[in-house]
């Protein structure tokens, strides 16, 4: 049974005066999901976390936080909300401790209370050992941190991050991504943007596909990343062209279990598993056709983001909706 929503969307329009940045997108993630929201540039994924985040205002459909509706209840859902977005938003002449403790202050926060969500939040990021550094001093993947520490700071139900793996190396991704996996376990729902589809398919539990705004697919990775499950799939270019009486002999050799289709030079072999797919190559080797290249082709999801990119990503224009004010950046 699907349990009620942390963050629903529904029809969600956002506009820049005439351009329409994210087009009546709906969705929802639950208490304990890491959600990502994959696209290329200009696709509309930071206008979508900013709406969220309450920063951006849709011209039109509406947002909920924990059912509230961020419309008539902006403070109430401020609260759940942490937001870490792409630049690092911090004072670099001040130490870690002291930009946590500033920023703890804007949420309202002090005392003793203040003192241990901190403590918490640095250690959550692996960062208390750094607490007195100044900022400034601080790699690009260890501000990250920090910048999301603040985030961290009042606790909130929902977390939203607008490409949290830029400029982080290996190491410094795992180290975010186990800090989002133990929020996942605490009960947060999380969103985040992000460009990596290995980070998608590895960390993420749904993921979401944005182009020109809109909301093209929407699944778990293992169905978005990998289109035929149960077989295996692979393009290969031959050598020599077919002859007929070639064909029809490995056609016999290979057996009903594989199917290949020849087109000029190319080949399309299809195998129920791995093995198999190897001994149909061996076996089409021995009957004397020669494959000069061979590739697995591209997941659905790969595929989609090639089609994509090669597509033109400005946004449409479009009549600007007249049943709402205009959308505004804070
Ligand atoms: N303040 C703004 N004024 C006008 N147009 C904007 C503004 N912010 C974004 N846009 C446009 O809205 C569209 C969506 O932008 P958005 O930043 O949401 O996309 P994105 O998927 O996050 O891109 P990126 O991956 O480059 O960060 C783009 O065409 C962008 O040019």
């Amino acid at each position: 049974m699907r349990r009620t929503p942390m963050i629903q969307l529904d029809s969600v329009t956002i506009q820049y005066g005439p351009i329409r940045a994210v087009d009546t997108v709906s969705l929802d993630v639950e208490a304990g999901e890491i959600f990502g929201l994959l696209g290329p540039n200009g696709s509309g994924k930071s206008s979508t976390l900013a709406a969220i985040a309450g920063i951006l205002r849709p011209v039109s459909g509406r947002i909920r936080i924990q059912q509230h509706c961020i419309r008539d209840k902006a403070e109430v859902c401020a609260r759940q909300i942490g937001f870490v977005p792409q630049e690092i938003a911090l004072y670099e002449e001040l130490s870690v401790w002291e930009n946590l403790r500033f920023f703890g202050e804007l949420y309202g926060l002090s005392g003793r209370f203040l003192h241990q969500r901190m403590e918490i939040s640095l250690h959550t990021v692996q960062m208390m050992p750094r607490a007195q550094q100044s900022v400034g001093t601080l790699s690009g993947g260890l501000q990250r941190r920090v910048n999301l520490a603040c985030a961290l700071l009042h606790d909130p139900a929902v977390l939203l991050l607008d490409e949290p793996c830029v400029a982080l190396d290996p190491c410094s991704r795992e180290v975010l991504f186990n800090t989002l996996s133990s929020l996942r376990q605490q009960g947060k729902a999380i969103i985040l943007t992000t460009h990596h589809l290995e980070d998608a398919e590895q960390w993420c539990d749904r993921v979401g596909v944005l182009l020109q705004g809109k909301l093209i697919a929407l699944d778990r990775p293992a169905r978005l990343f990998h289109e035929i499950p149960h077989k295996t799939v692979v393009l290969g270019q031959l050598r020599l062209h077919l002859a007929e009486q070639l064909e029809q002999i490995a056609r016999s050799r290979l057996g009903k279990d594989i199917a290949f289709e020849v087109w000029g030079k190319q080949i399309r072999i299809e195998a129920p598993s791995q093995e198999l797919m190897g001994r149909a190559l061996a076996t089409l080797c021995t009957t004397g056709i020669e494959l000069e290249s061979f590739r697995t082709p591209p997941a659905r999801l790969d595929r989609i983001l090639e089609e994509s990119a090669a597509a033109a990503t400005e946004p449409a224009i479009l009549p600007f909706p007249t049943e709402k004010g205009e959308a505004w950046a804070a």
